[in-house]
């Protein structure tokens, strides 16, 4: 009798299940979206689960699936996701229509969130808006410059360790890795990490290096926190890894206490952190246009009225952890995608490095932030690197008051999870011609491309804070490793190249070795 109990108890849970699952999975159709058939659980997210594909070639696979509507619906597990890919609602929603779109929505941040989850990518709403207008001010092109002879004398170790290095195959990937480590731990925290000369991985760097991988329990976390926001609060589960998050909450902690108790100064996010707790805001200097994209969200009348955000050592380490685990990651493997694409194209190498030389020439052979700008043809190829290879393979927003796409009868409610495919628009022939071509010129000064067809960095008020600081970074490495070195692919790297499925980043599942051979006076003079 018991056991026929339990069998109907089961029963009827199955099927309370599945009805509840039917009624989610007609969402889309209720609403006239084409859609994705989910399957029964899992939505439309089985091949990320089972790592078939990552997540970046996920929603590429699903755009090549809807490729005549202006959007479409898939659903994460049972929660529903709208997929905007027509350019001109895109714009509406990252830029004209922005105050319906303000959320990242990746969960609500309250007294017990771990400071490291207290950063500008999690925050929401009014927080968000008064945070952003307190660290814009971070990156201008004033306080860019004054990091560059920072990041040079990196570059310079760099170059040292590679002479130094008796390896025939480089992996480019580890190297850039590790210098990116140095620059971001300099800029940031104000660290001398050593990650460029250190023969056994540090603590410091096998932590940052944790802090991106996605491991199941990582992806589980990611999932409860999207798709269950109220179960993720009610266990208090953390959006990152907590031994990454606890190692450098530590770490970030102390030194903001020092710097604050010591006289000593220097130029980096860590003193701008003690001015701004200090002060209560840092001088937006100068007027620089390339600066305009930091100015988006109304500047100082908002920051005004956001005054009574308390600027905690919270607040401070989470930006601070935000700023590492973004700045190691994204711009070492810009880096090495923009020294892989050189060493499959050897034309469009010669033709980067003679610009390269000509800059530094023109400015009686320095390499410095003016230097960098002057770099026409290179800055293209990165442009192209950005495009071909970028790093997040989606925007994601949250609806944040009821919204009707113009020109459309679609109508969202407040709430609503949207995502831009930013590689499926990177990869659209509609946008690139040929896009599976490697082609700078495409980035030519006298092409144009309709808004919101480049989203490497996002766009809109919450395009990425860093994008400048991260494209300075890059192109300073590169192009110094350009003077020195002309690059090809090692035989010892398989090709074609696999991407680990495992990552939400579209990285290379296995190292990529580099020969790299000292570029001799015909090389320079070509
Ligand atoms: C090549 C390197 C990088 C790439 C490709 C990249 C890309 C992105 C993208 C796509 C977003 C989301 C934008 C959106 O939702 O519209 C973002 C946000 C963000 N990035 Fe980056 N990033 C890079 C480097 C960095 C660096 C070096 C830092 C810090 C030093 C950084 C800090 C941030 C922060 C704080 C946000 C959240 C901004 C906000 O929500 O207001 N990123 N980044």
């Amino acid at each position: 009798m018991l056991l026929i109990l339990i069998a109907v108890a089961f029963a009827t849970l199955f099927f309370w299940l599945w009805m509840r699952m039917k009624k989610a999975f007609n969402f889309w159709e209720e609403r006239g979206v084409p859609f994705k058939k989910p399957v029964f659980f899992f939505g439309n997210s089985w091949p990320i689960l089972s790592r078939k594909v990552s997540m970046a070639q996920h929603h590429l696979n699903l755009y090549k699936e809807f490729p005549d509507v202006p959007y479409y619906g898939i659903y994460d597990f049972t929660k529903p996701f709208l997929v905007v890919k027509d350019i001109e609602l895109v714009e509406r929603e990252l830029i004209k229509d922005f105050h319906h779109f303000v959320d990242h929505g990746f969960g609500n941040i309250d007294e017990n969130t771990p400071a490291t989850d207290i950063n500008l990518f999690n925050m929401n709403g009014k927080l968000w808006r008064a945070m952003r207008n307190k660290f814009s001010p971070m990156f201008t092109t004033g306080k860019l410059r004054q990091m560059v002879p920072l990041m040079n004398t990196l570059s310079n170790s760099l170059v040292g360790a590679i002479e130094k290095s008796k390896e025939k195959d480089i992996d480019l990937r580890d190297m850039f890795q590790r210098f990116s480590m140095d620059v971001i731990a300099s800029c940031a925290f104000g660290l001398n990490v050593n990650a460029i000369e250190e023969e056994k991985e540090s603590e410091f760097r096998k932590m940052g290096k944790m802090a991106f991988q996605t491991t199941y329990k990582q992806l589980m976390r990611f999932f409860i926190i999207t798709l269950f926001p109220k179960v993720a609060k009610f266990f208090r589960i953390p959006m990152n890894n907590p031994i990454v998050t606890e190692y450098f909450s530590k770490i970030l902690k102390d030194t903001l206490t020092y710097r604050k108790n010591s006289s000593q100064t220097r130029n980096d996010f860590v003193q701008l952190f003690v001015t701004l707790q200090q002060k209560g805001s840092i001088e937006f200097e100068g007027d620089d246009t390339e600066d305009s994209y930091l100015k988006t969200e109304g500047g100082e009348k908002v920051e005004k009225k956001m005054e009574s955000y308390a600027l905690t050592d919270d607040i401070m380490v989470g930006q601070a952890f935000i700023f590492l685990v973004a700045g190691f990651e994204g711009t070492s493997l810009a880096m090495m995608w923009f020294c892989y694409e050189l060493a499959l194209h050897p034309e469009i190498q010669a033709r980067a490095r003679a610009d390269v030389v000509r800059a530094v020439k023109n400015r009686g052979g320095v390499l410095d932030y003016d230097t960098l700008k002057e770099m026409t043809y290179f800055d293209q190829c990165l442009q192209e690197v950005n495009r071909f290879h970028s790093f997040i393979g989606s925007l994601f927003r949250i609806c944040t008051k009821d919204y009707t796409f113009p020109g459309t009868s679609l109508s969202i409610k407040a709430g609503q999870s949207v995502l831009i495919p930013a590689n499926g628009i990177h990869d659209d022939p509609a946008y690139y011609e040929e896009p599976d071509k490697f082609n700078p010129d495409r980035f030519a000064p006298d092409v144009t491309r309709p808004n919101c067809t480049y989203l490497p960095f996002g766009d809109g008020p919450r395009v990425c804070i860093a994008m400048r600081f991260a494209l300075t970074e890059v192109r300073l490495c590169v192009a110094r490793m350009l003077l020195d070195y002309t690059f090809a692919l090692s035989p010892k790297t398989k090709l074609p190249l696999e991407i680990d499925t495992t990552s939400f980043t579209n990285l290379p599942k296995n190292p990529v070795y580099f020969t790299l051979t000292k570029a001799t006076e015909v090389d320079i003079a070509a």
